[in-house]
């Protein structure tokens, strides 16, 4: 794993950086590759970068939409992250609908849901059951309480080392979630995380020894690169030597 952290002025500054970093990204895959799959975070971090990304003219038939996380909710409701992304980004640009592939939530049974969306990647991926597929990109944001995805403090989906889908808790809410061993499968993952209230969890996550079912941040190692990007409120209580 390479691990590197970047710390921006102020969020703007974040937002054009992660954006800089994604085109990248979605350039170099396509040139090797034949095409970008990107999973999105949810929150409200990412909104600006959405729409950055919305006024983007690029190849974007060769461009992939996955979600690394998703609300229980119908995709119509005021929480559903794919409703974000949508509204900020998709529904501007010309990408066919085919490569949009959102976390379905409407079995009523989470599980069967994650179960749905495991076997889609699976297929998309052509990989078999207990092979964990490679994203290009995966896009996370970290709660107060150190959470990535939904991947939540203690809870069950911590574990889940033999699946791609899992279904996460937050309040004993259901949530549909990458596993850490498929985060961990990417090439690149991309944590945007900016705001004071970030700080007290960013200290635990970047601390040398730490509880990771306490501050599953810390679980993410993936084995390809890990860029983390802060704003300086984030970032104002870590001791970053130079990175
Ligand atoms: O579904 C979600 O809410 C996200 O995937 C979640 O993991 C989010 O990235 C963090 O909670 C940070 O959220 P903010 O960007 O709103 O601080």
């Amino acid at each position: 794993m390479n691990r590197n952290i970047e710390v921006l002025s102020d969020k703007p500054a974040l937002i054009e950086r992660s954006r800089e970093i994604i085109l990248a990204r979605l350039h170099q895959a396509i040139e090797s590759r034949g095409k970008f799959t990107i999973a999105l975070s949810g929150g409200s971090t990412p909104k600006p970068l959405y729409e950055a990304l919305g006024k983007e003219s690029l190849p974007w038939s060769k461009v992939h939409i996955f979600w690394g996380d998703e609300r229980y909710v119908p995709a119509s409701d005021r929480d559903s992250n794919q409703l974000m992304a949508r509204q900020a980004w998709l529904d501007r640009i010309e990408i066919p609908a085919a490569n949009i592939h959102p976390m379905s939530t409407n079995a009523e049974n989470p599980l069967q849901d994650a179960q749905q969306q495991e076997q889609e990647l699976h297929s998309f991926f052509q990989t078999q059951p207990g092979e964990f597929p490679a994203f290009d990109l995966i896009l996370l944001g970290m709660g107060d309480d150190g959470h990535t995805a939904s991947l939540f403090p203690h809870t069950e989906a911590l574990t889940v080392c033999d699946r791609l889908i899992t279904v996460g808790n937050k309040d004993g809410q259901p949530r549909i979630t990458f596993t850490v061993p498929l985060i961990n499968q990417a090439r690149c993952v991309l944590f945007v995380v900016a705001g004071a209230n970030k700080r007290p969890a960013l200290k635990e996550v970047f601390a040398p020894e730490a509880d990771e079912m306490n501050y599953p941040s810390r679980l993410i190692q993936p084995q390809g690169e890990l860029l983390w990007l802060l704003d300086r409120s984030a970032a104002a209580e870590l001791s970053l030597d130079r990175q």
